[in-house]
């Protein structure tokens, strides 16, 4: 999984911003996997990279006792990213493990981390239509501009009609990526109105729903009607079968779901959901609440399934397969 971040370094005044780009140009160069840049601001370097295990680029935290290294933190050093380093702590940026090295101490806690998310694109799903409360809408464009405000993309069902329409144009207009899978069918621009960013035209709705599921770190449902309860509910059964352990969340918008979310509490009561299933689903009233608590998430389903993938194609009949005749 690729996860984006930025850390801030006060490096005692100094810049050490061609230093850090020039060792991320060299492992870009190495690793075709990196896709975040770093930019400057003043003296202060903003690393904004992209987290792979093979990053070789790392921070190495100091022991403030002894001096010492904490350790290498090679694609588990996010988490010792995420929160704040103290006033004057000090740091050492490597490369490699006998590699040059660059220390520093950090000026101010509050600078030290900006954290942006561990999401790099996050799908929607939603209406076709607009609902009747403007809250509907109001919430559409709020988790369009929560999505902008932590950097994220959005990948969503294409076109520019209803709730997914104002997802998706508060995105674009916040600059962010857009990307919408569209069924060749329903590409007919009276279907789906004007579509905003990249279009990824698929062959059917089985496909679009994989494709979706297979660029997105996170999903998120907001008030829709059957198309949005079906993706919901499928993204929600691949989970509980672990076919991925991506974070779901509903956007509970003036209680569209409480009927939905009573009914799965019944269907735990009455056993045919398990308590730990029903973690799948992180509901939330609003856009900032719900997408914390999805950077948040720790996935609890065990993996009972797995060497089902995405790659599978469990719908598709073999081509040569045909129906036998039923007598009427
Ligand atoms: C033929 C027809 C009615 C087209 C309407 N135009 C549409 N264009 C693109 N995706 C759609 C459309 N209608 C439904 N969907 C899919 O179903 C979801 C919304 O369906 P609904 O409005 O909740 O139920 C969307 O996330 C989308 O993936």
């Amino acid at each position: 999984m690729i996860t984006a971040w930025s850390i801030t370094i006060h490096a005692d005044g100094k810049n050490l911003q061609p230093w850090i780009e020039s060792q991320i140009v060299e492992t870009e160069k190495r690793i075709k996997s990196m896709e975040r840049v770093a930019r400057t601001i003043g003296t202060i370097s903003t690393l904004h990279a992209a987290s792979s295990q093979n990053l070789s680029i790392f921070m190495e935290e100091e022991n403030t006792h002894t001096g010492q290294p904490n350790g290498l933190h090679y694609g588990v050093w996010l988490s010792n990213l995420s929160r704040p380093y103290k006033q004057n702590a000090p740091w050492t940026i490597s490369k490699g493990k006998r590699g040059e090295k660059k220390t520093g101490k950090m000026e101010k806690e509050s600078d030290a981390i900006h954290h942006l998310s561990r999401f790099r694109r996050i799908c929607v799903f939603c209406g076709s239509s607009h609902g009747k409360k403007t809250s509907y809408q109001d919430a559409a464009i709020e988790i369009g501009r929560e999505l902008v405000s932590r950097n994220i993309d959005l990948v969503y069902g294409g076109g520019s009609i209803g709730l997914m329409g104002l997802v998706s144009q508060a995105v674009h207009e916040g600059g962010r990526h857009v990307i919408g899978v569209i069924p060749k069918t329903l590409m007919p621009r009276e279907l789906t109105g004007e579509t905003v960013g990249e279009v990824k035209a698929v062959a059917d709705m089985h496909q679009r729903k994989a494709e979706m599921a297979k660029h997105s770190d996170a999903f998120i449902a907001l008030p829709g009607g059957y198309g949005t309860l079906e993706e919901l509910l499928e993204v929600i059964t691949w989970a509980q079968l672990g076919i991925h352990n991506k974070p779901v969340g509903l956007l509970n918008v003036d209680g569209y779901y409480n009927s939905l979310l009573s009914f799965i509490d019944k269907a735990v009561e009455e056993g045919f959901i398990s308590p730990s299933a029903r973690q799948i689903i992180i509901s939330a009233p609003t856009a900032k609440v719900l997408v914390k608590q999805l950077e948040e998430y720790v996935p609890c389903q065990e993996s009972v399934t797995p060497r089902l993938n995405w790659e599978m194609e469990p719908l598709a009949y073999p081509e040569e397969y045909t129906f036998p005749d039923v007598e009427e």
